[in-house]
């Protein structure tokens, strides 16, 4: 069987069933709303697996799934070269969301990546540490602070709720996702202009290394004719 996983709550799950569902591929979780077991109807060979949109990344690099729907963002923080584990077979055009940088509204001289450098960099002076940002996002955030010159800082760890680690006091700065940027402002937090460090959307990958055999082959071509993707890179 050729597995696919995707997410398994939320919205996201939602929209993964309705853009397969309107290319003819019917997915539905196959018993209890809380169980994580799903069934696809319209093409034979291919098994659902319901699984946390954070873990797909990991499943998809180990080739236990061979297909997997999950935010772009989650696969290029969660594995390393990402390109050389996944493939991206085609963007989703829903669940998007950028990864920014935010600071304290109230920091009237800090608009920009320049202005966080500059801020970063008397800060350890004065407080005797480096400046914190907040984030679960720890790999996307080294690479862009190290393209932009900025080394005085200190990750904080974060898995949710992110944007309140500031008011906290557990962090001066935060690097998140933000759709509405309704959170952002709920927590007097202004995005830096130039700190735009990924545009994420759902997207659905194919594992590079999964054990891809010529009956699963097979499979993954008939399932790209239905869902108008090109499967030639995998
Ligand atoms: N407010 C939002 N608007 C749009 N997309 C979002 C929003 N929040 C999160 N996402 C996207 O949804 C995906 C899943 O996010 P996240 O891991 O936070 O989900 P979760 O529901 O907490 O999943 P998990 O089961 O792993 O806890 C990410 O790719 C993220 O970019
Ligand atoms: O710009 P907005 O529309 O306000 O959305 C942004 C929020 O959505 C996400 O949180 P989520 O609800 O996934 O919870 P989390 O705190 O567990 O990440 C994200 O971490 C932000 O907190």
């Amino acid at each position: 069987m050729l597995k696919i996983g995707v997410p398994s709550k939320g919205r996201l799950m939602e929209q993964t069933f309705e853009w397969f569902g309107a290319r003819g591929v019917t997915m539905r979780q196959s018993g209890r709303d809380r169980e994580y077991a799903g069934a696809v109807d319209g093409i034979d060979g291919v098994e659902l697996v319901l699984l946390s949109a954070g873990e797909i990344p990991r499943e998809l690099a180990a080739g236990r799934i061979h297909l997997g729907v999950t935010g772009s963002d989650l696969v290029r923080d969660k594995l390393a070269d990402w390109d050389r584990q996944v493939a991206e077979l085609a963007q989703m055009g829903f669940g998007h969301a950028d990864l920014i940088i935010a600071v304290p509204a109230a920091w009237v001289d800090c608009d920009t990546m320049d202005d966080l450098d500059a801020v970063a960099a008397g800060f350890r002076a004065a407080h005797g540490f480096r400046l914190r940002i907040a984030t679960k996002y720890h790999r996307l955030v080294r690479e862009f602070l190290t393209e932009q010159g900025v080394a005085e800082y200190q990750l904080v760890d974060s898995q949710g709720a992110t944007e309140g680690t500031v008011k906290n006091q557990t962090a001066e700065a935060i690097a998140d996702i933000t759709s509405t940027g309704e959170t952002l402002r709920a927590n007097d937090l202004k995005i830096l202009g130039d700190s735009v460090i990924h545009q994420s959307q759902a997207t659905l990958f194919a594992a590079r290394q999964a054990g891809w055999d010529v009956e699963k082959r097979a499979t993954l071509t008939r399932l790209a004719g239905m869902l108008g993707v090109k499967a030639g890179a995998i």
